[in-house]
């Protein structure tokens, strides 16, 4: 009754013609058989209403050229059978069995580019990074400056005197390296293929020179991440309170600054590391690898 009232009400709309059909529904009613049909042979309503009932797959290159013929896999009521044995009828009335295998392939390796103005938070952003993240392998830079207290060599940074390190870069060992406030800072290239070979994802740290100098080696096959302080001040007093510069080294870092907040436009995301709100800064970064580990057209560096 209810499958007259639907055809009836189809009837009379511009529906009832199967070649009006969405192309779905006209593929389904080649592929799947009809029988115990009661069909009014114009409507389409009766075929999805028996599509619904005799899921049985045919062949749809049957010699015959008739889509239509049952084939002779009876699939139990679901309420009967028990899983496997609903899985294997399933499959045998597709004629193959269910891959285990993923649907989608595994996410490439990612290199996250974290830069931002001096005093921003970078490395505090990057140490609870560290902290909170695994996958994640965290580029040790190469420089020539030394050590400050409480740094620890090949941890913090890889401490090489200024001839070694231009040594390295003569070999054609670093992705990038540039001269920082006096002192060189360089990227080792086999680390970074290296760990991406394990299935890692790379954090890059570098000054805004060093993200401008990587996105034209890496193009957009690297995802770069800007990150600023809420404003100016905040900054500027987070420069202060760490009491690593002498006042000159100071104001030629709050100089700089100024200029490179203009850079945010070439990085793909910006992240804003409020003063006290550190872990919500650590947050989106990690929000910002999800997504871009979710993204159908996934980015893929070659270093
Ligand atoms: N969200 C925050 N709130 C308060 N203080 C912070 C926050 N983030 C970082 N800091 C502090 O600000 C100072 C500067 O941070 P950090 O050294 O991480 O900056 P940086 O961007 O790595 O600087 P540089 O480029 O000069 O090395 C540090 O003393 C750090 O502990």
């Amino acid at each position: 009754m209810l499958r007259r009232l639907f055809c009836t009400s189809l009837a009379h709309s511009n529906l009832h013609h199967c070649h009006l059909l969405p192309i779905p529904y006209q593929s389904l009613h080649n592929s799947f058989t009809l029988t115990n049909a009661i069909l009014c042979q114009t409507c389409p309503a009766s075929r999805i209403q028996n599509i619904i009932e005799t899921p049985r797959f045919s062949s749809s290159n049957s010699p015959m050229g008739d889509t239509r013929r049952p084939l002779s896999v009876p699939i139990p009521a679901v309420d009967k059978a028990d899983r496997s044995e609903l899985l294997r009828a399933l499959e045998a009335s597709l004629g193959s069995s269910f891959s285990s295998d993923p649907i989608c392939p595994n996410p490439n390796p990612l290199i996250i580019v974290i830069s931002g103005p001096s005093g921003v938070g970078k490395d505090a952003v990057i140490k609870k990074l560290r902290e909170s993240r695994e996958g994640l392998h965290f580029v040790v830079t190469a420089t020539s400056r030394a050590k400050r207290p409480g740094e620890v060599d090949g941890k913090d940074y890889y401490f090489v005197s200024k001839e070694e390190f231009l040594s390295m870069a003569e070999r054609n060992e670093l992705l990038e390296y540039a001269l920082v406030y006096g002192d060189y800072k360089g990227i080792p290239k086999q680390q970074i293929r290296e760990y991406m070979t394990k299935g890692y994802d790379i954090v890059l740290r570098v000054d805004i020179q060093g993200a401008e100098t990587l996105r034209k080696i890496l193009g957009n096959s690297a995802v770069f991440v800007f990150l600023v302080a809420e404003s100016e001040m905040t900054m500027v007093e987070r420069l202060i309170d760490r009491k690593t510069e002498t006042a000159e080294a100071l104001l030629v870092r709050i100089a700089t600054a100024r200029e490179e907040v203009k850079h945010v436009k070439n990085f793909d995301y910006v992240v804003v590391n409020a003063k006290g709100k550190l872990e919500s800064a650590v947050k989106l970064v990690e929000s910002i690898i999800d997504a871009e580990k979710a993204k159908v057209r996934q980015r893929s560096a070659v270093i």
